[in-house]
């Protein structure tokens, strides 16, 4: 069974009078373990999939499933609970919260899911050391690099072990060798953890490290293609 699966999925935005379609006739799977890439130019529809298929925004038509459970029809609180036990959002600008350390900011879906203190400094203390953070637990995010906050963010995503991480434009604000190192730091955690990462990005660069390109273009898919784990390493 699929962990994903769209049917017939179309966005629309109202905009004044106008509509605009962003999306129309996506038909998708995603599996676990997966390691997929949204590729596309400017306005292709790549962060509205991204949001429809993190429970942010819901579609104008079609169904979405997650994990064999429809996304549709529930209410804001309901999506919220959804995202919190199941999906893990990493952000372009990072968003971690300022005046936390970095090993609070990584705790803060366990914080929200009232996991116990010592349970979840054990979490933190094992994805720091995966992702190369041990020693800047108590920094605040101003005296990290670009790189690391984006790190602290990856541990946050992947501290309550979602089905799924969903990461948009991941490395927009990261320098080229900083951005593919973080790429394949997420493909190592991706093979060695099994977790199922989904990212956008326009960057030939980094889209090249996906094992999978849907392609979008115009608010439609097209094209979806593997990637041989050689054209990536
Ligand atoms: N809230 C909104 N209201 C109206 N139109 C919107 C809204 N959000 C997105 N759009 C439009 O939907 C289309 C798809 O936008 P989307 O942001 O999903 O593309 P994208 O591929 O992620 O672009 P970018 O790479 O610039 O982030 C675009 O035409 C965009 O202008």
């Amino acid at each position: 069974m699929s962990l994903i699966k769209l049917n017939n999925v179309g966005k629309i935005y109202p905009l004044g009078s106008q509509q605009v379609v962003a999306l129309a006739d996506i038909d998708l799977e995603i599996g676990a373990g997966e390691f997929t890439v949204f590729a596309g130019p400017s306005g292709s529809g790549k962060t509205t999939l991204l949001n429809l298929i993190g429970c942010l925004d819901q579609p104008t038509s079609g169904s979405i499933r997650i994990d064999g459970r429809e996304t549709g029809g529930r209410t804001a609180r309901e999506m919220a609970d959804f995202r919190l036990h199941h999906i893990g959002f990493i952000f372009q600008s990072y968003n971690l919260v300022p005046v936390l350390t970095a090993a609070e900011n990584a705790e803060f879906t366990l914080m929200l899911q009232k996991i116990p203190k010592t349970a979840r400094r054990r979490r933190v203390e094992e994805l720091f050391a995966a992702l190369g953070l041990s020693g800047l637990e108590d920094r605040r995010p101003n005296d990290l690099s670009g790189g690391q906050q984006q790190r602290v963010a990856i541990a946050r995503a992947m501290a309550a072990d979602p089905r799924v991480i969903l990461a948009d434009e991941p490395t927009a604000n990261l320098d080229s060798q900083t951005s593919e190192d973080l790429l394949r730091l997420m493909r190592r955690l991706n093979e060695e953890q099994g977790t199922t990462f989904i990212f956008s990005s326009h960057d030939p660069q980094v889209i090249h490290l996906a094992r999978r390109v849907i392609r979008l273009k115009d608010g439609r898919l097209e094209s979806d293609r593997p990637q041989s784990p050689a054209a990536g390493t």
